[in-house]
């Protein structure tokens, strides 16, 4: 069960009034565009990922973003992340901030595991030194030693996860977005993450996360954010949250 905790910490996390837009594209005969153009018809189809989001997440919180699909959860954390950018309102971290968000992300596949090590830990904002020393519990955290100086190319998604969690959690972050990546993972390494992602937020490290396992997010984390097609519609305990999604 999650514990409550106290949220008068420093903002960790400050999102304001974020609105993203995507364009649909279709497929137009020469026709269709010429009627159009003729009627003054606008054919783009654009609309909200998110629409006016604000919350502020501080130090020491465990959030989990639900929503159905589609509703902007992976939107957001790509923002809150800085891998995408905001049409409009502003998103303001503070502290080292480690996204584990699309697999394999970040990594460069004719790069071998080990180069990747220190590609992945520079990007997170770690030294070298502090790299090497921490190399291999990396390593051994992801258990594919025997492949560390293969290609990644060649791994599955399931050694990727491994690796980039194993790094990401090494990187020593404040915050820490994980997005349902973690189901690409076998059980016992699952368990493995869930219990380190759990070391981390009893450390007071902020943690957001993304996953469609309801009781599973609800126990790890203090508060839900629902988001419904791009809009907050609640935001408070879990599993309160949870049992409202649900109806
Ligand atoms: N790069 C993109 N280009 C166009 N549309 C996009 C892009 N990324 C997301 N979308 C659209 O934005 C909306 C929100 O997507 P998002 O991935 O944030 O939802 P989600 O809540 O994470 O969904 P899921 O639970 O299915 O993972 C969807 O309608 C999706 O099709």
């Amino acid at each position: 069960m999650a514990t409550s905790r106290t949220t008068t910490g420093p903002v960790n996390i400050e999102i304001a009034d974020v609105t993203k837009s995507f364009t649909l594209r279709h497929q137009r005969s020469m026709k269709e565009l010429l009627v159009a153009s003729v009627k003054g018809k606008d054919l783009s189809n654009s609309f909200n990922a998110l629409d006016g989001v604000s919350f502020d997440v501080h130090e020491g919180e465990t959030v989990a973003l639900l929503g159905f699909n589609g509703s902007g959860k992976s939107t957001l954390l790509k923002l809150i992340a800085g891998v995408m950018h905001t049409d409009g309102g502003t998103i303001r971290t503070r502290g080292r901030v480690a996204g584990l968000i699309e697999v394999g992300a970040g990594f460069h596949p004719d790069l071998t595991g080990r180069e990747n090590v220190y590609m992945n830990g520079a990007i997170l904002g770690m030294s070298e030194q502090a790299i090497e020393k921490r190399f291999d519990d990396i390593v051994a955290f992801s258990e594919i030693e025997k492949f560390i100086d293969t290609e990644v190319k060649f791994y599955s998604s399931g050694m990727f996860l491994r690796l980039a969690f194993s790094v990401a959690v090494h990187s020593d972050p404040e915050v820490f977005l994980i997005d349902e990546i973690l189901a690409v993972g076998d059980e016992p390494f699952q368990k493995k993450c869930l219990a380190r992602i759990r070391e981390l937020s009893a450390e007071g490290r902020t943690l957001v996360i993304v996953s469609h396992d309801l009781d599973m997010v609800a126990d790890l984390c203090d508060r839900g954010i629902l988001l419904e097609k791009g809009k907050i519609v609640a935001d408070g305990e879990s599993h309160e949250v949870v049992k409202q999604m649900r109806g």
